[in-house]
């Protein structure tokens, strides 16, 4: 048996402290420009480390998206290091927004990049690709066992260019992909739950992603099902993508329970001095609707 905490039981915790806000942190060269920061390592440094004291005591989580430091080569790269620890120091869980795939030690290397305790990269969990099939991920699913951390597959994503892919049928039974990696993700919670104590097996730590922008029915995954342990979610759209908070619960049904409400726009717009507020609007407009 594990001594470890989970991943589950510590997003369980985070929205029950904190509500299920999950704060996007996107530095695109149009805020850097409209919050006065340049559009450099410096200035997403800067934009970032205000987010987070936005976020502290109001968002359950934070949700750096890689690809807008990776455009700074190495500097973005320390910058991304730098809030990492400062998300844990101020007691958000981070999500690495990576969407990383692939087979084998390359995959094994993004696990250790994003997961492995110690690293310099070392977040609570992570966004993957499955597309290259669930086995594929082998060794990053071992992280969350071995060491309490998270995973988001990405299933059903916002997108509306996904659609043709992720509702396309596979398998003897006929499910579509995002049914498919959606009975995966819950099919491994379910296998590991004896592994950790009871009292934290109430959530999984292998998550999906699906868009609030999706009617989840068209996509073949059901919302109607209570299953345990309860399935994370990520769920973005909600804001700047059009989908309403208010609807929320009748998009996700069941799968509310362990759902992330993930906005990065909506809130990052807000501006230098009124992200703090926007965040906090946020957070309580989140409590009031989604509630389950
Ligand atoms: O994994 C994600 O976070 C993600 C999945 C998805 O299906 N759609 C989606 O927009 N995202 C991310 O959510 C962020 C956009 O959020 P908004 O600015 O709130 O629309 C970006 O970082 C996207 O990469």
């Amino acid at each position: 048996m594990s001594a470890v905490e989970t991943f589950g039981s510590r997003l369980g915790a985070a929205i029950l402290q904190r509500g299920r806000l999950c704060v996007g942190i996107d530095p695109h060269s149009y805020l850097l420009e409209q919050w006065g920061l340049a559009d450099t390592a410096a200035g997403a440094r800067e934009f970032s480390l205000r987010v987070l004291d936005a976020a502290a005591g109001h968002a359950a989580a934070v949700k750096p998206q890689i690809a807008f430091y990776e455009r700074f080569g190495a500097a973005g790269y320390t910058v991304l290091e730098e809030v990492l620890v400062a998300a844990k120091q101020r007691e958000l869980l981070s999500i690495a927004d990576v969407k990383r795939g692939d087979v084998g030690t390359s995959v094994q290397a993004y696990g250790d990049a994003w997961l492995r305790p110690g690293s310099p990269l070392e977040s609570d969990a992570m966004t993957i690709s499955v597309f290259q099939g669930f086995g594929s991920i082998v060794h990053p699913l071992q992280y969350t066992i071995d060491s309490g951390k998270g995973l988001f597959l990405l299933a059903a994503t916002s997108n509306p260019e996904a659609r043709d892919i992720q509702r396309a049928r596979v398998g003897p039974e006929g499910v579509t992909v995002a049914a498919h990696i959606v009975n995966e993700a819950q099919g491994w919670n379910e296998r590991n739950r004896a592994v950790h104590p009871t009292e934290q097996g109430d959530i999984g730590s292998v998550g999906v992603v699906l868009g609030a922008t999706l009617d989840l029915e068209e996509y073949g995954v059901s919302i109607a099902a209570q299953r345990k342990p309860a399935l994370p979610v990520l769920a973005p759209g909600f804001g700047h993508q059009g989908a309403a908070l208010s609807d929320a619960v009748r998009l996700f049904g069941s799968l509310t329970r362990a759902t992330l409400v993930s906005e990065s726009r909506s809130v990052l717009s807000a501006g230098p001095g009124a992200v703090a507020s926007a965040v906090r609007e946020r957070a309580e407009l989140v409590k009031r609707e989604v509630a389950l």
